[in-house]
């Protein structure tokens, strides 16, 4: 029988590896489908979200879901029986919630304009990235995780950024260390749970790809 979920994704994306480990959390099976996005995009892919053109999309009963953050509290509601539910139940907590997971993208546009541009923009992106963890680290505290003693929404959101993070420091000439002190053992907190650490790719993985980004955007 079709699978009632397929996740349109592509292997070493941070926002389809969000997905994965919720998915992962709820243990809901699914049919991954790995998505060709440096040539031609499958008409699957242009069907499902014919508006961005960007994976992932979760596919439910054939219904697309796009956007990674939707995806998540989509897989929520959706399947309120499969624990753990990633947003709270308070609903103050629950606008808490979504407001840092949406800022968690922050980390990844201002670190994707660290390895794009150069000079002063590269020098605006460096700003950027040391405010936006500064205040990520601030915002954890001396919680276990950012959503207190459970592993949330949040902290679904951010951590596949953390394999990121050592080309953004070499780029940016900065120090996560130092901007944000807390964040390292926030992040090996994650990486012990089989969700996150069979999800993310390892650093230099992650460094490659940017390097064959670079070649293909024609960045020296
Ligand atoms: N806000 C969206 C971002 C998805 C995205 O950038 N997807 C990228 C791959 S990961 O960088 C993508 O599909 N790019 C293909 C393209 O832009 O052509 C989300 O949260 O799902």
């Amino acid at each position: 029988p079709k699978p009632e979920l397929v996740l349109l994704d592509f292997s070493v994306s941070p926002y389809g590896q969000r997905c994965r480990i919720a998915l992962a959390e709820k243990g809901l099976d699914y049919e991954y489908s790995e998505q060709n996005l440096l040539g031609a995009k499958s008409d699957l892919l242009l069907r499902s979200n014919p508006v961005h053109k960007r994976i992932p999309v979760l596919l439910h009963d054939g219904h697309p879901v796009c956007e990674s953050l939707v995806i998540l509290a989509y897989l929520d509601e959706a399947f309120p029986d499969a624990a753990p539910a990633l947003l709270p139940s308070d609903p103050y907590a629950r606008a808490r919630a979504r407001f840092w997971a949406a800022y968690t993208d922050k980390v990844y546009e201002a670190g994707t304009r660290l390895w794009k541009l150069k000079g002063d923009a590269r020098a605006q992106a460096r700003d950027e990235i040391v405010r936006v963890l500064g205040n990520l680290d601030a915002e954890l505290g001396d919680k276990k995780f950012f959503g207190g003693d459970v592993f949330g929404l949040v902290d679904v959101a951010l951590v596949p950024f953390v394999p990121w993070l050592p080309s953004y420091e070499r780029y940016g000439e900065l120090s996560v260390e130092e901007t944000a002190p807390r964040l390292p053992a926030w992040a090996r907190r994650c990486a012990e749970r089989d969700s996150v650490a069979k999800s993310l790719h390892p650093p230099e993985k992650v460094d490659e790809f940017i390097t064959l980004l670079k070649k293909v955007y024609g960045i020296e």
